[in-house]
């Protein structure tokens, strides 16, 4: 796995400082964080272990979506007429590859730093532990302390790593994780990969495409169990397609690398069965990054997820100044929703300790609605999931009175435009009571980008009758909208 070489030039390391806000954590929402506190006029400092940046920018989101653009990419253009033959070969493995590394930046930072730079935001390097109320500690690389006091606030943005099952000796088999899989150099022959989520299908995708045997092990019977069931259906066809071997219903039950450590790797399944690989991936979810920044100097449990209101303030913590913001508060583990919630976080931090108005209400400018109402994601396999909102199963859970309106729509003008034999799936889930979306998940190639129309759709309440007024350009697959419209109306 790529290490990155972390740059020295911006750091402060004075012994004891004190700040209005001290924000722990530089991935993408402890940036956005700290950027916005900064703007808001307070003095900001941020604490950072590895590399600024995090792990969206060099071992998630940046990397996995560079291994995967040209694999999406050769897949659409094999469906186009005419192109078939000019992307019938193998991928350019060490051009992708290439690919990838620059698009971390080969594991650098520097442009990050300059960022924070031009942003009035101090950097501390090392790795931050709270002490007691407002009192952040951090221990730099060179072995030296840094004590950083906090006026106001200190923001917890430390992220998560990756979840391991507690299989036995499972250290000596050096599994892949999400770092191994978004940074290996070379293709292993065969890859397992156990876990049937996101990371498990954009992974499996991936490597599958850039030549290895791909397994996969999912103890469930689909994948993305928390999408339509339709898009995991989908998508698996498109793995076993690609010549994956998907399997459900498997468990685990030991791996060990018996001929040494370069040995392959044995797996054995709580059936018995066994097989064997170069390499195993464990995409099994993940775990807050809290085992080691000092929750314990005040009151809280070590490993846990933190817990906070719809402002981020952490709900168990008296005085209001912890806050926590991205994927250590567990709302929604993804890079833009964790942004919007820094973006939010920042602008009431900056209100509170201003003492401007802070508006809580529903949408309000300083409450985080979307997180609860209205999540996109698009998951980047062949074909393309892009879902917001509620699945149909969360919303009839919710005690809403719902419509579910399916539509295949591989045969709207703009999809037969856009590849040949286009299948795709979409659905739309209506709360009949208020005559508004309150979920929309889209199945089929390039959909990726259809997904803002349905979150403007859902976040706006748009009354369901007025999308019948939005026309979609001919011949775009945005058609489907009107496919689903129609199945709406009857
Ligand atoms: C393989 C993979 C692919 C993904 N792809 C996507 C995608 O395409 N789109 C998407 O939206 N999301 C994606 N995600 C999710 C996305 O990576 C996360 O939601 C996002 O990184 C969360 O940002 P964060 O800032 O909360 O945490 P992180 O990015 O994890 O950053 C936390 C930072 O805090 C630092 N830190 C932790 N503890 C300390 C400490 N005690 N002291 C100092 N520093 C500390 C860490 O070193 C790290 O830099 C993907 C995730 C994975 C695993
Ligand atoms: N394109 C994107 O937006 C994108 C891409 C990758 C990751 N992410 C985010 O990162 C987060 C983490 O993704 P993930 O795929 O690691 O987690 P996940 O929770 O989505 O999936 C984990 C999978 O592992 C399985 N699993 C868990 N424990 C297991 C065990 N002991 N044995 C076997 N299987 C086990 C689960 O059943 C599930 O299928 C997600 O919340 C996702 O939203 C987003």
């Amino acid at each position: 796995m790529r290490n990155g070489t972390q740059t020295q030039g911006a750091a402060v390391n004075d012994t004891s400082r004190t700040y209005d806000v001290v924000v722990i954590g530089a991935g993408p929402v402890g940036e956005n964080v700290a950027d916005r506190t900064s703007a808001a006029g307070l003095s900001t400092v941020i604490v950072e272990g590895e590399l600024i940046g995090g792990e969206c920018s060099f071992w998630a989101c940046e990397p996995s979506k560079a291994l995967l653009r040209p694999v999406l990419a050769r897949a659409d253009a094999r469906r186009v007429p005419g192109l078939k033959k000019a992307v019938a070969g193998p991928l350019d493995v060490p051009a992708v590859l290439a690919h990838r590394d620059d698009m971390v930046n080969h594991w650098q930072d520097e442009d990050q730093v300059e960022w924070l730079n031009s942003v009035s935001v101090d950097l501390v390097r090392g790795h931050g532990r709270l002490d007691g109320p407002r009192q952040v500690v951090v221990t730099t690389p060179d072995g030296g302390t840094v004590r950083l006091g906090a006026r106001h606030v200190v923001a917890v943005c430390t992220g998560t790593g990756a979840a391991l099952p507690d299989l036995p000796r499972l250290d000596e088999v050096r599994p892949w994780t999400s770092r191994e899989a978004t940074s290996a150099d070379a293709v292993p022959g065969r890859l397992v990969v156990v876990g049937g989520g996101v990371v498990a299908v954009e992974m499996a995708t991936a490597w599958r495409a850039l030549g290895a045997e791909v397994t996969m092990l999912v103890r469930g019977g689909g994948l993305l169990s928390r999408m339509e069931p339709f898009a995991g259906e989908l998508v698996a066809e498109g793995l076993r397609e690609a010549g994956a071997d998907v399997r459900f219903g498997t468990a685990v039950a030991s791996v060990a690398r018996e001929d040494g450590p370069d040995g392959e790797v044995r797996i054995t399944l709580a059936d018995g069965g066994q097989l064997a690989a170069d390499e195993i991936l464990f995409a099994t979810g993940r775990q807050p990054r809290t085992g080691d920044i000092g929750l314990e100097t005040i009151g809280l449990t070590p490993g846990d997820w933190l817990k906070v209101d719809d402002t981020f303030r952490v709900s168990a913590v008296e005085d209001g100044w912890l806050y926590a913001v991205g994927d250590v508060n567990h709302r929604a583990l993804m890079t833009h929703q964790g942004k919007y919630q820094a973006r939010i976080a920042g602008a009431v931090i900056g209100a509170r300790v201003n003492g401007r108005p802070v508006d809580e209400s529903r949408w309000g400018t300083h409450v985080a609605t979307a997180d609860s109402e209205a999540v996109p994601q698009v998951v980047f396999t062949d074909p393309e999931v892009a879902a917001v909102g509620l699945s149909a199963r969360e919303a009839e859970r919710s005690g809403r009175r719902v419509k579910v309106v399916d539509n295949d729509f591989g045969s709207v003008a703009g999809a037969i435009q856009y590849a040949e034999g286009y299948r795709g799936k979409a659905r739309m889930v209506v709360d009949l009571d208020r005559g508004t979306l309150v979920g929309v998940t889209f199945v089929g190639p390039g959909v990726g980008e259809l997904l803002y129309s349905a979150t403007i759709a859902v976040v706006s309440e748009v009354p369901v009758e007025r999308l019948w007024h939005a026309v979609p350009a001919f011949p775009t697959i945005s058609e489907v909208w009107l496919r689903l419209m129609e199945a709406y109306r009857g």
